[in-house]
């Protein structure tokens, strides 16, 4: 090949990636529908009283922790639930709500809609919270005060605002007269905090053995609405979480030799552990940046960034490993591009002059969904390559699959369009749910899972989760009762609102008509996407007749100009 042929290939081979790398940058915009934002002068605003702030408060002051798996505040979970049915007047004697007690704590609402022929939707929530260490905190966990206009309390983010959120906007809806068409569910799982399986997975038991086959979405905690996270994006960005991580611990355990300190072996068993322990941080897990939602997301989320991220985002095939790198760099943004390790537990010794008999250590990944859990033991098995150290599964969940977040996914929709009800200035954009959630209980009677929190984050809130000075704002609050309403409002109607093919068009007028040449009368707006679609013969004819019109009035250079046309008259 000569030189002058080899530059032309490589001008060809540029300008094709050039081209590739400029269309998915211009063409990669999400469905946006118009919405209706919430404001505080609606007549259906839910205004924070202080009524309604005092019953959150009390339900964030009964410690309702899960320990281990079976191991629960068992009578805290009976005081808030009284506590549920004395606050909530109109749904616990409401004629449309039974509730079910389930396996003694768990709570599950059915709202009975009245046309049979809509698949009802599931929310849910969790009861119970994890441990707090009192002394660290600046406020104490389990007394819900307010400093700066924030409560501070175990479970103020997770997730006694879910709870407390959906049973707020219910009441009020209720005691307005609300008679859903939807028929819908609520549950609410005692022990999330220790894997569920005795509250959610009883909850999902009880509807099975009701004959329930299938949920049209599930909405349970999950991402949030998050302020400076992602980089390159000003604007809040609310995260709906469509998968969700796996989860594998490992126990490693050394078995060692007892003896007197005064005559140590060359290695003990704390020390073999330990060293195996620190080759595991030192190797973490490559990054699987595209090969999950996290993709869904930056593509969702690149038309909101200044154009050399855009272009970046959009390219993720060319431009992945610059994301890798970047995204490595902070914890919550290296949470979503690979499966992460934390050693959690370590044990051995008994005393100080005494060699350790063995020694335990706890390591829990979050896998990503690329990944399966076998790969993660193997790879753990190589970076450790010390057979001293037994490595056994203490429990493990494979990732779930993302949910669906297209243009016409009717859950995903109504969560999006929800959001930015409330959050007015915020974009949406699907999401993978890093830690993990009650929904794999529910999986068989839907594939639209949904995971989101109306939860306002700005950077290092994310270390109040399960951390210290867990705390939400009052106008949080408010906030995540008004998300609520909205989501059982808008959950409600038999189809999304349409939208046409015309934003794929934006870029080349801001001219966009919209107009069907159908005539209408009260009631057909059914036959869209319903049954019996019609059009008269006449309307058919009328139609042609219309766009003869079209064709022929925009072939004129400019619009006739009326106040002449009426001179001449
Ligand atoms: C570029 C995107 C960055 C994503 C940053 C995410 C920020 C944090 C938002 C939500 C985190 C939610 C994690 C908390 C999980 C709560 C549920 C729970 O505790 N489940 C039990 C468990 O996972 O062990």
């Amino acid at each position: 090949m000569s030189c002058k042929q080899l530059c032309i290939t490589l001008v060809a081979i540029c300008s094709a990636l050039l081209v590739i790398v400029l269309v998915r940058t211009f063409t990669l915009v999400p469905r946006k529908d118009v919405v209706i934002a919430c404001k505080t002068a609606d007549s259906d605003f839910i205004k924070l009283t202080d009524q309604i702030l005092k019953r959150f408060q009390k339900a964030l002051q009964i410690d309702t922790i899960s320990f281990k798996r079976g191991e629960y505040n068992r009578d805290q979970l009976l005081l808030l639930g009284s506590h549920l049915q004395k606050s909530f007047p109109v749904v616990h004697s409401s004629p449309l709500v039974k509730l079910d007690i389930i396996a003694n704590y768990s709570r599950l609402y059915t709202i009975s809609g009245s046309n049979t022929s809509l698949t009802p939707y599931l929310l849910t929530a969790h009861l119970d919270v994890v441990p707090a260490i009192a002394e660290e905190w600046e406020l104490p966990p389990f007394d819900a005060q307010i400093k700066d206009e924030f409560i501070y309390a175990r479970g103020a983010i997770d997730f006694k605002q879910g709870i407390m959120g959906i049973l707020e906007a219910l009441e009020y809806l209720l005691s307005k007269g609300f008679k859903p068409n939807r028929s819908f569910y609520i549950g609410f799982g005692h022990d999330e905090e220790v894997t569920g399986v005795d509250g959610a997975r009883a909850i999902s038991q009880e509807l099975q053995s009701r004959g329930l086959k299938q949920v049209e979405f599930l909405l349970d905690e999950g991402l949030a609405v998050l302020n400076g996270f992602i980089p390159g994006i000003k604007k809040p960005v609310a995260l709906i979480g469509i998968g969700e991580k796996g989860f594998l611990t490992l126990k490693l355990y050394v078995k060692g030799e007892a003896g007197h300190s005064s005559m140590p072996l060359k290695e003990t068993a704390i020390g073999i552990l330990a060293k195996a322990v620190s080759k595991i941080e030192d190797n973490p897990l490559p990054s699987m940046l595209g090969y999950g939602p996290e993709k869904e997301m930056l593509e969702h989320l690149a038309h909101e960034m200044p154009l050399a991220a855009r272009i970046v985002m959009s390219n993720l095939w060319l431009f992945g490993p610059i994301v890798s790198w970047f995204f490595s760099q902070k914890p919550p943004t290296n949470a979503i591009i690979r499966t992460v390790t934390s050693v959690t537990m370590f044990n051995g010794g008994v005393k100080t002059n005494v060699l350790p008999s063995d020694a335990t250590a706890y390591i829990n990944h979050r896998i990503h969904p690329a990944q399966s859990l076998q790969e993660i033991m193997d790879y753990d098995r190589a970076v450790i390559n010390d057979d001293r150290v037994q490595i056994s599964v203490e429990d493990s969940m494979v990732a779930a699959a993302g949910s669906p977040s297209g243009e016409n996914d009717f859950g995903y929709q109504i969560i999006s369009n929800s959001i930015r009800q409330i959050w007015t200035n915020a974009t949406t954009a699907p999401g993978m749910m890093i830690g993990n959630t009650d929904t794999k209980h529910y999986k068989d009677f839907t594939k639209n899972i949904y995971r989101f929190s109306p939860t306002v984050m700005f950077p290092g809130d994310e270390k109040r989760f399960h951390g210290v000075n867990e705390r939400i704002s009052k106008n949080n609050y408010e906030q995540a009762i008004n998300f609520y309403y909205h989501i059982i409002v808008n959950a409600d109607k038999r189809l999304l609102m349409g939208n046409t093919d015309t934003r794929h068009y934006a870029m080349f007028t801001k001219n966009i008509y919209r107009f069907c040449p159908t005539v209408m009368f009260l009631g057909d707006e059914k036959r869209f996407h319903g049954i019996n679609e019609r059009i008269s013969k006449k309307n058919y004819e009328q139609a042609i007749n219309f766009y003869y019109h079209v064709i022929t009035n925009a072939d004129q250079r400019s619009l006739i100009n009326i106040h002449q046309h009426s001179d001449e008259l």
